[in-house]
């Protein structure tokens, strides 16, 4: 099969590559560039010279739809809601990783975004593609929601205790860390080598636009509204996610007794690893896979329950979750692909 990808020489695009080149079933068809339409694309990645020089293509939706089985949109938020329909109209399956289809609520998108959300009839049509918790949705889409990169840890890491009666639904709080990679390749001041070398920075206090996203996924799967306080922060590193989440419990267990629960919420998933009591995960751990690692530990002191999810924001938090995705979509063993093992160090 043949796939498409749109927003070429982004670095989700570029991960996606790397991935498909390793796939039994897919293959890159064509990479379709905004701004270096007919360049080839080593120039943009001399580190793909000999194995990718093809020239990237122009945005023509029926003549995607002719040589491709499936669409990637690497493309930014307000641009992927232009494309979509287009694509979609075709008849072609669509796998978009940016925010444009995630939320059901256009009102909503419009708060956080402050843009115009995309065609009503296609965020209805669109399915939210965490793997692990909608994987029978998502074998029968058309087009998926690729989840952002902090709602893809911040949920794997809090679902499994949420569908139990033992947590206390408003305490959520969520402590986030990104690498730099995570705001994408293009130029700004806040990604500039000096600005984040050597130094943390908290960013978007209450106005993070994965808020709502992630508010939407537990609210759905605790059958119950919730409001989360969510705080990201950029640190020097190239890749990674880490999500540290705390919660008040409404009864006393044991660290033991959690691990157990998520390790048999998780036990048929191939990509979310249950660390034992006392393992905490880090970023390096799942640097290049798809995996979401996971590390627990109840402060009896306290009741409070600490929820340790790190991804490699590119994978897990984007390109791998894709490809995870369009496995789903075509029937194949859904690590087809994504069998890479962890850099480390
Ligand atoms: N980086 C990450 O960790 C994650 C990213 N995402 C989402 O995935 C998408 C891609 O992210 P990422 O690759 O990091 O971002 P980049 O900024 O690295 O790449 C986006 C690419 O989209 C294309 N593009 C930009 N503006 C336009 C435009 N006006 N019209 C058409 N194409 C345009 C450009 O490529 P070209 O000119 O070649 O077309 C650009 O390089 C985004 O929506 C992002 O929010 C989601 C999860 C994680
Ligand atoms: C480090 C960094 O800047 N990360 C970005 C993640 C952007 C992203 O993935 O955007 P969408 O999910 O909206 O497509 C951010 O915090 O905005």
């Amino acid at each position: 099969m043949k796939a498409a990808i749109i927003g070429g020489t982004g670095y989700g695009a570029i991960e996606l590559i790397r991935l498909i080149h390793q796939h039994p079933y897919l293959e890159v068809g064509s990479v379709v560039s905004n701004s270096q339409a007919g360049n080839n694309f080593s120039e943009s990645y001399p580190h793909l010279s000999g194995l990718t020089d093809q020239p990237l293509g122009k945005f023509d939706p029926e003549t995607i739809a002719e040589n491709h089985d499936i669409v990637f949109l690497a493309t930014p938020s307000g641009v992927s809601s232009k494309l979509v329909p287009q694509l979609m109209e075709t008849g072609i399956k669509c796998v978009d990783l940016s925010g444009d289809f995630r939320l059901r609520s256009s009102e909503q998108y419009e708060t956080w975004y402050r843009r115009r959300p995309a065609n009503h009839e296609y965020i209805q049509q669109a399915v939210y593609g965490l793997s692990e918790i909608y994987p029978e949705q998502i074998k029968t889409a058309a087009l998926i929601a690729n989840p952002g990169c902090y709602p893809t840890a911040a949920t794997l890491g809090l679902i499994p205790i949420l569908t139990t009666n033992q947590a206390d639904l408003a305490s959520i709080i969520i402590d986030a860390k990104s690498g730099v990679s995570g705001a994408g390749r293009g130029l700004s001041l806040t990604s500039h080598y000096a600005e984040i070398n050597e130094n943390l920075k908290a960013y978007k206090l209450g106005s993070h636009q994965h808020i709502p996203e992630i508010e939407q996924v537990l609210s759905d799967e605790s059958g119950t509204p919730i409001t989360i306080s969510f705080t990201t922060h950029l640190v020097p590193m190239t890749r990674g996610i880490m999500c540290t989440m705390y919660l008040t419990l409404n009864e006393s267990i044991s660290t033991k007794e959690v691990v157990d629960l998520y390790t048999n919420f998780y036990k048929n998933k191939s990509f979310v690893r249950i660390r034992p009591e006392g393992n905490i995960p880090a970023t390096k751990e799942v640097h290049g896979s798809n995996y979401c690692d996971i590390g627990l530990h109840v402060d009896s002191r306290t009741n409070r329950l600490t929820v340790i999810s790190v991804i490699d924001n590119l994978v897990k938090g984007a390109a791998g979750q894709a490809i995870q995705n369009a496995n789903l979509m075509f029937g194949w063993d859904e690590r087809s692909g994504l069998n890479q093992l962890p850099i480390y160090p």
